[in-house]
């Protein structure tokens, strides 16, 4: 946010008048930009960077033919995966939030998986998903982001399982 003011502002715009308040569920979801926003940061900064899956039968892969075993373990790499160009219309390493209204609208299903997919996806992705909301717009409706500048702000990642924030300092204007 502190490096895209220009999303800060978009962010307020959808909300208008609703600049005080608490937002119902209802309003929160009809949002349609915070929605973008929200898809964005997941897809640019997935929290989990991975998940796993036990193979249980043997079998082979369609399109490069890796022979599977039954019992081997596959890692499914999420991050990678929200940054293959194969996938994505838009620059992958771009923070665009605007990508989910146009070019990047309909894009392959498993290219995002912050959540995981299948019968073990996350079971606290809708929660997970309405928090995020609320405490975004909470913070847009009272304060604006500013990039504190490249010693303190360089941003990139640290890694294991979780995708940690290295460098985020910034500056908070109140409205
Ligand atoms: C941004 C927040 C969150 C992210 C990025 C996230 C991500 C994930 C991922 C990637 C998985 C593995 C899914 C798979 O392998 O297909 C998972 C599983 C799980 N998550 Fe979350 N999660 C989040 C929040 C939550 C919350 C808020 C809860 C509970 C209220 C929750 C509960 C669980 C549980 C119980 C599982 C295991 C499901 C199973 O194995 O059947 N998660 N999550």
């Amino acid at each position: 946010m502190s490096k895209n003011p220009r999303v800060q502002t978009k962010i307020k715009a959808e909300l208008g008048d609703n600049k005080q308040q608490y937002l119902s569920i209802e309003q929160l979801e009809s949002l349609e930009y915070l929605n973008c926003v929200i898809q964005e940061v997941l897809r640019f900064a997935p929290p989990s960077i991975a998940t796993t899956r036990s193979v249980t039968i043997d079998d082979r892969l369609p399109a490069s033919g890796i022979q599977l075993q039954k019992g081997d373990e596959i890692c499914i790499n999420i991050f990678n995966l929200t940054r293959d160009k194969r996938y994505w219309k838009i620059d992958p390493d771009l923070f665009y939030p605007e990508r989910f209204q146009g070019e990047d609208k309909d894009h392959h299903p498993y290219a995002l998986i912050p959540f995981g997919s299948g019968h073990r996806q996350c079971i606290g992705q809708n929660l997970a998903q309405l928090e995020l909301k609320a405490i975004a717009v909470r913070l847009m409706q009272h304060v604006t982001f500013g990039d504190g500048g490249l010693e303190v702000n360089a941003g990139r990642f640290n890694s294991k399982s979780m995708l940690i924030p290295k460098k985020i300092g910034v500056t908070v204007t109140f409205d």
